[in-house]
């Protein structure tokens, strides 16, 4: 029986344009299992984010078969895919892309709302997140009002916000200065742990990536150990 969290196998990505053929993923193999933080390394353009995407089913890949809590995403609508999305994963960008209009809590709350949870609930669940990383008071605050070091927290905190299984971050903290990124990453690491979830967090920062149970490269289009 295999348990993982998720499973990557033979992923290959290719982009074409015009004639031009670039064969970014050639093959990755890669099972992130329960309570493991998985850092993913390597170069500028090795295929980090292409990566995530797929593994998040944000985007197809040319071939090979993406498995979340052991449910198969090939060969389903895009409407199933949604769903499993919706449903089992959380994702975290360099950039919040928090909606401007709405509140730090309608922010936490609107993936729970899309997802069918009554609203109280969706309160009551968003509260309790934005108060782990001590916002609580700024629920109300719209994004413009809030620092980047908040801004990514309350990023974090929905993207948790329906109880994912695996959480999947790309450069998470990589927009904020040192001192801040290392505070937000902590409570990053805190929350994922507290949740029981595993995650696989796309870093250069060599001291982030220590911080995580294991790392692995992105080489020459297929993951390594590291
Ligand atoms: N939609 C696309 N069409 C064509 N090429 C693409 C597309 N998306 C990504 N690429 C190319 O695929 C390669 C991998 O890009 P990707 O963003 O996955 O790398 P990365 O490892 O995340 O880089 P970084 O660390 O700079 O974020 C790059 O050469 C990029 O230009």
């Amino acid at each position: 029986m295999n348990d993982a969290s998720l499973r990557l196998s033979g992923i290959r990505r290719t982009f074409v344009s015009g004639e031009e053929k670039l064969d970014v993923l050639r093959g990755v193999e890669f099972e992130l299992f329960p309570g493991e933080i998985v850092a993913l390394v390597g170069p500028s353009g090795a295929g980090k984010s292409t990566l995530l995407h797929i593994a998040g089913l944000l985007e197809k890949p040319t071939s090979g078969e993406v498995v979340v809590g052991g449910i198969s995403a090939g060969h389903r609508s895009d409407r199933e895919r949604t769903g499993l999305r919706l449903s089992h994963l959380g994702f975290v960008y360099q950039f919040h892309h928090l909606l401007p209009e709405f509140t730090a809590l309608e922010n936490v709350m609107v993936p729970q709302m899309i997802a069918g949870v009554p609203k109280a609930r969706a309160r009551e669940r968003a509260m309790f997140l934005l108060d782990k990383v001590g916002l609580a008071a700024r629920a109300g605050h719209r994004p413009a009002k809030l620092s980047g070091g908040e801004q990514q927290r309350v990023a974090i905190v929905r993207a948790l916000a329906n109880g994912p299984k695996v959480l999947l971050a790309d450069e998470p903290t990589g927009n904020l200065d040192e001192r801040t990124a290392d505070l937000v990453f902590g409570e990053l690491l805190h929350l994922v742990r507290d949740e029981g979830l595993s995650a696989l967090i796309a870093t250069h920062n060599p001291a982030l990536a220590a911080r995580m149970t294991r790392t692995v490269q992105m080489h020459e289009g297929r993951l390594v150990p590291l």
